[in-house]
Formats: C-alpha cells, structure tokens, sequence
C-alpha cells in the first residue's frame, strides 16, 4: 500500500453512508487515501494525536464529516495546517443545517474548507482534494479534465420524458 496522501475521518461509522462518496471518488482516481472514525467529542485525545501527526505522515488533504455539533473538522483544523475540507452529515432533527453552521462559521485565523451537506458535499470534497494534488500532478490533472469533459456529455446526452415536436 502506498502512503496515504489523503485521510477521510468522520465522528460516527453512522456518517459512512455520506462519507463513502467522498471515498468512491478517491478510489475511482486512484489516489492513496486512508478512512476512519475519530471524533473531537468521543475520542478527543485521538483526534489531536490524528491532526498533530498529519503533515508528518504525508497526508495533503484532511475531508473531514460530522454532524450535528460537529466540531471534528474545525477542531482537527486547529491542530494541523494541512488543508481540512468539512463536509455537513445530514443530522436527524435538523437535517443538516446545524452540522453546516458548526462547520461553516470558523473564527477567522483558522479556516475550514466547507462543503455542501450530504452526498453531494462528500464528492465534491474528494474532488476538491483531488484538484489540490493536480496541481503538481499533470496526470491527475488530465484525469479530472477528462472527467469534467464526460460530465459534460453525460448532460448533454440527457433526455427529457417530452421534447416538443
Ligand atoms: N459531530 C460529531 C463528532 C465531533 O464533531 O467530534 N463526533 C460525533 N459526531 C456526530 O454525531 C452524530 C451521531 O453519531 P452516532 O450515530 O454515533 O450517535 C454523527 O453524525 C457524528 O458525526
């Protein structure tokens, strides 16, 4: 295996279904990646051991789910100046928004990156992180070309059920 260059972590297995996005992403540019659960609230100790570690372990990009009061990224944020990417898990009473706010409105001097919530945050932070290893990466950087450009087909290619005669 080679030396993970991002790490996916989120606070609960229970984020896995969002946070999988992210990592389906990373597998489909097969870039080095590693995934697991720490959480600023549950297992504090860890997760500063985790953020103080990061730049010394390689790791380029943090992606980082929480929901609720979701204090994982900013708090891994405060702890590394490896660039950390938040991204909202949709929460059970507040759908999101309040994971979003915790996320979104650091204090200025210590920035997360933050994402859309849900699925669709999830992707975008991969290939956001994606877009940060392509800067020195020719290859990778034609690889998001070519993605974007089959994007662009795909649209195109979309019919609708009626198209006016
Ligand atoms: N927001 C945080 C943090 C944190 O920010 O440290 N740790 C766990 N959680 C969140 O709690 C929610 C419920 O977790 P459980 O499903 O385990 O009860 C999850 O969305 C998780 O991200």
């Amino acid at each position: 295996m080679s030396t993970p260059l991002i790490g996916i972590i989120m606070g609960s297995n229970s984020d896995y279904p969002v946070m999988q996005q992210a990592e389906q992403f990373l597998q489909q540019f097969s870039i080095p990646y590693e995934i697991r659960v720490v959480s600023a609230h549950r297992t504090p100790d860890i997760m500063f051991e985790y953020a103080e570690n990061a730049r010394a372990r390689g790791l380029k990009a943090i992606i980082a789910g929480a929901g609720g009061a979701a204090h994982l990224p900013g708090m891994v944020a405060a702890k590394t100046t490896v660039p950390v990417l938040g991204v909202p898990v949709p929460s059970k009473y507040l759908r999101g928004e309040d994971s979003l706010l915790s996320i979104v409105q650091m204090p200025k001097g210590v920035p997360v990156a933050t994402f859309a919530i849900g699925e669709a945050g999830a992707a975008n932070a991969a290939l956001f992180a994606i877009s940060l290893l392509a800067n020195d990466n020719p290859e990778l950087a034609q690889k998001l070309a070519d993605f974007r450009e089959n994007q662009k087909q795909s649209v195109l290619n979309m019919d609708l059920p009626s198209q006016p005669a």
